[in-house]
């Protein structure tokens, strides 16, 4: 089987998604770390060099490919990868897919504590424009992301709670 995690960038989905597959014990992958090392780049010198709307058909690639190598795994998404190319229908077609639904102050709490340059989306902002960026880009993105399969919603969504709905659905 495979497992799907998508949601906003720091939402948790890779965090989540490494402890989930070793409860598991399945294979981890995290397509952003998947799309930098086939590209031998990292996502920020992606969207430098290549620009979005190319970085968004690599995604694509690596996931197609990513679907091909793994029958049984955890996947976490880059935070935008389900919005682009109907690849929402592709991983519900693929596997099961969980949405994780963390507020958007959380996770701007999240993102504000941690690296910003790693994700060019957000490199360079200030806190007020993270903010807004986010809550813009949430109500975007939220009608792609509610095609999941199950959404979790909280501040803290635990593995353990990943878990049960798993073995629940
Ligand atoms: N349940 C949690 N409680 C508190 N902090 C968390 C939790 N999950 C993740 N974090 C922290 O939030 C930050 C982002 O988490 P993570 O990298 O897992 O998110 P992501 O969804 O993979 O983001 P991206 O789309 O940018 O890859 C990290 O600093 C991580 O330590
Ligand atoms: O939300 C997004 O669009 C992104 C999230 C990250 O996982 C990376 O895929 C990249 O920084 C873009
Ligand atoms: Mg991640």
């Amino acid at each position: 089987m495979r497992i799907f995690l998508i949601g906003m960038m720091g939402s948790g989905k890779t965090t989540l998604g490494r402890q989930l597959a070793s409860r598991l014990q399945y294979a981890f992958v995290d397509l952003d770390a998947y799309l930098e090392e086939r590209e031998g780049r990292s996502i920020a010198q992606l969207f430098e060099q290549e620009g979005q709307e190319r970085f968004r058909e690599l995604e694509r690639e690596a996931l197609e490919a990513v679907v091909q190598e793994y029958g049984q795994a955890v996947i976490s998404t880059g935070g935008g990868a389900p919005c682009f190319f109907d690849n929402i229908g592709f991983m519900n077609r693929h596997g099961k897919t969980f949405f994780l639904d963390v507020p958007v102050e959380e996770i701007s709490r999240r993102l504000l504590a941690s690296d910003l340059q790693v994700r060019p989306l957000l490199a360079g902002k200030t806190e007020e424009e993270v903010k807004a960026f986010l809550l813009n880009t949430l109500s975007h993105r939220r009608q792609y992301y509610e095609r999941a399969g199950t959404t979790l919603h909280g501040e803290s969504i635990s593995v353990k709670l990943l878990q049960q709905l798993l073995n629940n659905n």
